[in-house]
């Protein structure tokens, strides 16, 4: 089906929807991950997002039920060069095309996705407007134009759980929210207790947390801070998740009367937060960092990691008073800010995945970081 796809800044491309009529708009940002896309298109971090994949053919291998990252869909469209119709592999259990068709989102292809991909790294991650109804290029630059821009978004809110849950077995287990005192942890002594914000959490950090040996509880990202005292955790996790950090201050003030308290592990988002609570300042990078083959530097150790990434904002390095934070990682791309431990307080963050998700486990020890400083 013949369809528009209109950028803020007056580009326009030509393209073609795999999964029927439709409009939708949001930001729109590339990803060079070879495969992985199911967990891309649930990752919550991209809600807001269009992600068009750099990798060509996408949707050779189907879906199956196990390779989500949350319980639904989270991009507003997902773009590919060519749509792969007759997907073959054990695992699947359905094609991409009918997974998308079924919660609404669009797919689209046959446009030069690398023309796209080349005016975002030199334009910058932008608005952008997809219709098959409204073909008109004026009008639909101009709607791409009047969309919200993601600088100034709490979208953690819109992604959030409403209630607490265990992470148990490696699924969401419902979770007695009134019982607020250590009687709530059921293996305490076995396993540290952790209580995870969700501000727009990946499964595969669940996961992970879970096998370093951690018992889990995910809270709502505007839990409050006697709420996560009275139940007394070993230590505190910080979610990725979509969205401008920098309006998410109900989390920040959060965070800042808990540092001290406990350990604390923050991830993406998570890593973020954690920089505003400590003093830092965060900034839109021009086009971000998405992908499976992101270089990162260990500065401890001196090693290179190659890392799996999501993010649009970063901490900005120069914000951190050296003598209170130590710089632990850097992007090897662009210099940014990558990970950093504090001083005096038990807490370090990293602003790539170590859960991966789809790419590599390079950096998987960091969860038993997070678990040796909580013995
Ligand atoms: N994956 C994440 O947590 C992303 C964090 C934040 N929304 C960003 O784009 O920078």
């Amino acid at each position: 089906m013949k369809t528009l796809l209109a950028l803020e800044d007056g580009r326009t491309f030509d393209c073609r929807s795999f999964t029927g009529p439709g409009e939708t708009s949001g930001e729109i940002v590339f990803n060079t991950s070879m495969t992985g896309y199911q967990e891309v298109l649930t990752d919550p971090s991209y809600k807001g997002q269009m992600v068009t994949m750099t990798y060509p053919l996408i949707g050779n291998y189907g879906v199956n039920p196990e390779d989500t990252e949350s319980d639904r869909i989270q991009v507003s469209a997902f773009i590919v060069r060519e749509y792969q119709h007759f997907p073959s592999n054990f695992r699947a259990s359905a094609t991409l095309e009918d997974y998308l068709k079924k919660q609404g989102i669009m797919g689209i292809e046959e446009l030069d996705t690398r023309a796209l991909t080349r005016h975002i790294r030199n334009a910058g991650a932008m608005r952008a407007f997809i219709s098959t109804e409204d073909l008109d290029p004026v009008s639909l630059v101009k709607r791409a134009g009047e969309i919200p821009s993601m600088v100034g978004q709490d979208l953690a809110r819109q992604v959030t759980t409403s209630v607490p849950y265990y992470w148990t077995d490696g699924k969401p287990v419902p979770c007695d929210a009134s019982v607020s005192d250590k009687m709530i942890w059921k293996h305490r002594g076995k396993k540290h207790a952790v209580v995870a914000f969700d501000f727009g959490i990946k499964y595969n950090i669940l996961r992970c947390l879970e096998s370093a040996g951690c018992e889990i509880i995910v809270v709502p990202a505007s839990t409050g801070a006697d709420t996560i005292k009275a139940m007394s955790p070993d230590g505190i996790f910080l979610s990725n998740g979509p969205g401008d950090p920098e309006p998410v201050t109900y989390a920040v003030e959060t965070i800042q009367s808990l540092l001290g308290y406990c350990p604390m592990f923050g991830i993406c988002l998570g890593h973020q937060i954690l920089g505003l609570a400590l003093g830092g300042k965060t900034f839109k990078l021009k086009f971000g960092h998405r992908g499976a083959n992101q270089p990162v530097k260990n500065l401890l150790t001196g090693k290179i990691e190659i890392t799996s990434q999501n993010h649009g904002f970063a901490v900005d390095r120069d914000s951190l008073d050296k003598k209170d934070f130590e710089i632990t990682h850097i992007n090897l791309n662009d210099n940014t800010l990558e990970g950093f431990r504090h001083r005096k307080y038990p807490v370090f963050a990293v602003q790539y995945h170590p859960e991966a998700s789809p790419g590599p486990h390079d950096a998987n020890y960091l969860f038993d970081e997070f678990t040796n400083l909580m013995k």
